[in-house]
């Protein structure tokens, strides 16, 4: 079936699914951390389903509307503080990488949570002698577009918040994400919630939705500033119609799904147009869409079985790739007694 034949707006879920509980049931760590007093947070990936980027401003940056959607997969960091003797603020952060993934080649100090603890230190003020401790396990892959090193940063600001006695909702924190990327003011808002300015600036949440997902991932990834920059060579733009939809959706599932910068990195990894193609031709796929600037590929599917099946599909191919949910998460921190967790919105 040709794609543009087909209704390209998210299904409903088959049946009503206890959003709240699969969440929390994803937020399940495989390794305890032992370091006493730690916080346990979690960082959920996001899939972009509506990205409409346009003008180059001055600062090379673009402006853009962009809806974004957290999913279940996550990213889990421990977080301790603990004074020093001497010195000012020093970051210990070990990175493990899991589900697959290639181990992340980052230096400490140039990881977005290093980057981000530092950050709020500053906006703040705080110079005491001390060590922040992080433990990250990664489960998003990286150059994705799946947002996983900025909502890293979002629960890396929302963990020192808390250990440095911040209230949660202090402006300051949103004001630092926002100075770190486009992305990383979303993962502290999560759920489904529609972005402009560079998307990074909130404009209104849309009732998220039930619907599983499949995300698959080939090899290769997509550098976000390589596709802005591809997108500048050859402009694309939605149609007015699908961007009035858009911004008047207030539900994730009434969202049209397109992404006008999908052209640009298909032209940096022609593989991606493939692995689209492939995933729409899978039973359970209606629409498949690339998120953000890739190179991860998803697909809103009516059951977890469907996603599954196209998941171990994609695996047998070689590709990364998960079985997922749409889910009323952020970026925060994990309760460890019983009660609602501060994550589910
Ligand atoms: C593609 C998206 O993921 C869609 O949600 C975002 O637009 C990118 O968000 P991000 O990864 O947080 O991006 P940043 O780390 O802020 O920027 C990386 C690079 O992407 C380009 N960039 C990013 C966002 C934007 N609105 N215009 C841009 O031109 C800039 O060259 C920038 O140097
Ligand atoms: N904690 C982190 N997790 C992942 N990448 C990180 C992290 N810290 C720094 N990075 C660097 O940032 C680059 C892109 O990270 P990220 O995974 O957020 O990209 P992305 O999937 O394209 O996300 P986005 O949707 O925000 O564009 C990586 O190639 C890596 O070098």
């Amino acid at each position: 079936m040709q794609s543009d034949e087909r209704e390209r707006r998210a299904p409903r879920a088959e049946q009503p699914v206890d959003l709240i509980a699969a969440a929390r049931a994803a937020q399940l760590s495989a390794a305890p951390f032992k370091e006493p007093g730690a916080i346990k947070l979690i960082a959920p990936a996001k899939v972009n389903l509506f990205l409409d980027i346009g003008e180059r401003r001055a600062d090379g940056y673009h402006e853009a509307v962009s809806i974004m959607h957290a999913l279940t997969l996550r990213d889990v960091l421990h977080m301790s503080v603990a004074p020093q003797r001497a010195g000012g603020l020093d970051i210990d952060l070990a990175c493990v990488a899991h589900g697959g993934l290639p181990p992340l080649d980052v230096p400490t100090e140039r990881n977005i949570v290093s980057k981000a603890v530092r950050a709020l230190a500053r906006r703040i003020g705080r110079n005491e002698a001390e060590v922040v401790t992080v433990r990250l396990e990664k489960h998003i892959p990286s150059e994705a577009g799946l947002g996983g090193g900025s909502s890293d940063a979002a629960a890396a600001l929302a963990g020192a918040a808390y250990m440095w006695g911040l209230a949660s909702d202090d402006p300051r924190i949103e004001e630092v994400a926002r100075e770190l990327g486009a992305d990383v003011a979303f993962f502290l808002h999560g759920g489904c919630a529609c972005f402009d300015g560079v998307g990074d600036a909130f404009m209104h949440e849309l009732e998220p939705m039930g619907a599983y997902a499949v995300v698959v991932k080939p090899e290769a990834g997509v550098s976000t500033a390589e596709a802005y920059r591809a997108f500048d060579v050859r402009p694309e733009r939605i149609a007015g119609a699908d961007r009035e939809r858009a911004l008047a959706a207030r539900r994730a599932c009434d969202v049209p799904l397109r992404n006008n910068l999908a052209s640009a990195s298909e032209s940096l990894v022609p593989l991606l147009a493939e692995v689209r193609a492939w995933m729409e031709a899978q039973d359970g796929v209606d629409c498949a869409l690339m998120s953000g600037s890739g190179s991860a590929v998803f697909a809103p599917c009516r059951s977890f079985q469907d996603a599954s099946l196209v998941a171990a599909e994609a695996h047998a191919r070689g590709w990364w790739a998960r079985a997922t949910m749409f889910g009323p998460v952020r970026a925060g921190i994990v309760p460890s007694g019983a009660g609602r967790s501060a994550t589910a919105r």
